[in-house]
């Protein structure tokens, strides 16, 4: 782990894939230099940029205004915020829009927003007259940290989390720390637990110093750039020696199996935000990894209680409606993960921990001992009620 950084400079992270290799700048501020920065890189190119209702509220105009000052030609394609865009509807809905706005194949989609944004409309630039080149701008912590990067792109099927989607990477990403303070503090905290994701799975240091400096992430200072630019980093190794997910890229699922079915069995909807579920999915991996001896009980108790300190989610009891059909139903949630894409013949695979900040990733996991896990935290949320 490197030491916390200048607030002012901003800082480039290279994600090295060769001639698909590109930049990651973040920086407080660094949004402005939007249109000098794609002008450089593409001289005389257009633009149309997809982001949502609320993030156009804050951020649209700078962004282009930016574009403008450089003398590039946008337009705007405006969905509604939430995973309720990540589908079938809302790709049409971008799609349509790209089409109707003549984007050509040298032209750029410009993605302005969270990671629902990110995913959606790095998507549709994939398809889009067979594949269209993009620009990550992410304003969510989540956003800066993770979606941004590695270029996994798509949608949601009612039947599970991103099974429709293509990797395509962005050309740029701009992360401006400071577009985060319009952030709302639960979509803060939500993307926290990517953050602390990176920890838990490979950096022990960057966890004990996430321990002591989380609070400070918040305040906007240089803790949140350090934060980001170590996740990035993170990232931005791993995908450049494993683009596809045939190896290592697996580790960066910590906290998906368990989470992303309980996305699923939320109806992708507000009750759990995607960072939540990670921090609910986390928190079990931990604890089934200390069932199975993997690594201690006071381990998995340090990675739940810092996501507490956090004010993040960790037990499926902390979910809104709890109760309700599907949540509470170890089959149910048994029959989502089967969906989960890291599935290799029929078997589950899930990313466990041999330390805090080792992860490691376990193919050909028996349903038998995982069912049984999730029954004891279901009842464990029971006994608690009675
Ligand atoms: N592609 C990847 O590698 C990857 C990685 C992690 C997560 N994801 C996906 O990302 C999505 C979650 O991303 P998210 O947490 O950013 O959700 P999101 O895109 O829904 O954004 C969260 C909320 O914050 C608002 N918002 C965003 N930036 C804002 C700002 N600066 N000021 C005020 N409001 C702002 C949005 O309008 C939205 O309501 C999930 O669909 C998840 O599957 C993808
Ligand atoms: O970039 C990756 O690889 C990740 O797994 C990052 C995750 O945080 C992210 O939620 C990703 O979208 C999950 O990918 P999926 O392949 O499980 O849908
Ligand atoms: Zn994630």
């Amino acid at each position: 782990m490197t030491a916390p950084l200048k607030h002012s400079d901003p800082v480039n992270v290279d994600v090295a894939l060769g001639d698909r290799a590109y930049d990651i700048v973040i920086g407080r501020g660094v949004l402005s230099s939007l249109g000098e920065r794609v002008a450089a890189l593409r001289p005389g190119v257009r633009t149309a940029i997809v982001t949502d209702r609320t993030v156009a509220k804050y951020w649209l105009e700078p962004a282009e205004t930016s574009l403008a000052d450089a003398g590039i030609p946008t337009s705007r394609v405006v969905v509604e915020e939430g995973e309720i865009s990540k589908t079938y509807a809302g790709l049409e809905k971008v799609s349509e829009a790209l089409i109707a706005a003549k984007i050509e194949r040298n032209d750029l989609v410009i993605a302005l927003g969270g990671g629902v944004v990110g995913d959606l409309a790095g998507f549709a630039a994939a398809i889009l007259r067979r594949g269209v080149d993009f620009v990550q701008v992410p304003t969510s912590l989540l956003a800066q940290v993770d979606s941004s990067v590695g270029g996994k792109t798509g949608i949601n099927s009612p039947q599970g989390k991103n099974l429709l989607g293509a990797f395509h990477q962005p050309v740029l990403v701009i992360a401006d720390t400071a577009v985060l303070d319009t952030l709302s503090p639960r979509q803060f905290r939500a993307g926290y637990a990517e953050v602390a994701k990176y920890g838990v799975l490979g950096d022990e240091a960057f966890f004990a110093w996430l321990e002591k400096n989380h609070s400070d992430i918040v305040k906007g200072g240089s803790a949140r750039e350090h934060a980001i630019a170590t996740s990035c980093r993170a990232k931005a190794g791993v995908v450049s020696r494993d683009e596809r997910e045939t190896g290592e890229r697996a580790l960066l699922n910590l906290g998906h199996t368990f989470g992303h079915a309980l996305e699923a069995a939320t109806g992708f909807s507000d009750r759990l935000f995607h960072g939540e579920g990670v921090s609910i999915g986390m928190t079990l991996a931990a604890q089934f990894s200390a069932k199975l001896g993997m690594i201690g009980e006071a381990d998995a108790a340090r990675v739940e209680r810092h996501l507490i300190e956090a004010g993040l989610p960790t037990r499926l009891q902390d979910i809104a409606g709890f109760a309700q059909e599907g949540l509470a139903d170890a089959d149910a949630l048994m029959a989502l993960m089967a969906q989960d894409k890291k599935v290799k013949r029929g078997k589950l695979t899930f990313i466990l921990l041999e330390a805090v900040g080792r992860a490691v990733i376990a193919e050909d996991v028996e349903p038998a001992p995982v069912r049984d896990f999730l029954q004891e935290k279901l009842e464990h949320k029971l006994a608690l009620k009675a």
